[in-house]
């Protein structure tokens, strides 16, 4: 172990990059009304026997496509549906970046994937704040920026996995007893920052606001006054991270502690 290693402040940049792409991913989504079809079983997209919705059907198979190009050998791409995948068609190389970063985790951390959640949170409860109702018809178009967002959502919640090991590492005497009590409210209390949780939320409403406004040219108000009027609603972004981002980023850094002495 231990051939890269990385500071909190450099994982830290990492999740902050990953704002804007989850940001720009929603404001994707936001482009298409709810288009309910797209989620319900139908038997044209039967796997195996069974009637499943355009969107699992379209994720399962991209996944495979993923798969056999070796997408899944990189410790930061999970799939939402890791049952039955075909297996990379690609030899693992030496000398890739990947293989560095593979050594940078515990080999725990193979075992640790929460899309199940992800994927519920995100279709139950996210996407109805995001999207308007009703039905134009693009189901593929807007099942495929579901996609975006959902693997845009998967990965910065499975960074966590980096984040701990940095915490780890930082400090083996705070956590090694903790862990070794399995105390699983103590590690989320150590480690647990309030301070840039908050900040975190700030700054994503920032940027939904920021992203998410209609650039204009000129000054003479020939459109209106567009203050105020965003492509997706800063105060569900801020949420977002506040209900599902952050608590679930912080599970997967508690799991991922709890097997860091295995
Ligand atoms: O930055 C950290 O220390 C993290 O663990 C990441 C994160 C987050 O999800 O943004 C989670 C827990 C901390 O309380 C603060 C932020």
């Amino acid at each position: 172990m231990g051939m890269k290693s990385m500071t909190l402040e450099e994982v830290r940049d990492s999740l902050i990059r990953q704002e804007d792409t989850i940001v720009f991913s929603l404001i994707e989504r936001a482009r298409f009304p709810m288009n309910s079809f797209a989620y319900e079983d139908v038997s044209s997209f039967a796997i195996s026997g069974f009637s499943t919705s355009l969107l699992k059907y379209f994720v399962k198979e991209i996944e495979a496509t993923n798969a056999k190009v070796g997408r899944y050998e990189s410790p930061e791409e999970h799939p939402f549906f890791p049952d039955d995948l075909p297996n990379s068609l690609i030899a693992p190389r030496n000398d890739s970046q990947t293989y560095h970063e593979l050594q940078f985790l515990h080999p725990a951390a193979a075992s640790i994937n929460v899309n199940n959640h992800i994927w519920d949170f995100y279709l139950k409860q996210l996407r109805p704040l995001i999207a308007a109702e009703g039905d134009d018809g693009n189901y593929a178009s807007s099942a495929a920026s579901d996609l975006q967002c959902l693997q845009a959502l998967s990965r910065r919640i499975h960074y966590g996995k980096f984040v701990a090991e940095v915490k780890f590492r930082d400090a083996p005497q705070d956590y090694e007893p903790l862990i070794r009590a399995k105390d699983r409210d103590a590690l989320m209390k150590l480690l647990t920052f309030e301070r840039v949780e908050e900040m975190v939320k700030r700054r994503v409403e920032r940027k939904a606001m920021v992203f998410g406004q209609e650039v204009c040219l000129g000054t003479d108000g020939d459109k209106g006054d567009n203050k105020g009027k965003y492509k997706v609603d800063p105060a569900v972004v801020s949420r977002l991270y506040d209900e599902w981002v952050m608590p679930l980023t912080k599970l997967v850094e508690v799991e991922y502690l709890l097997r860091r002495l295995d």
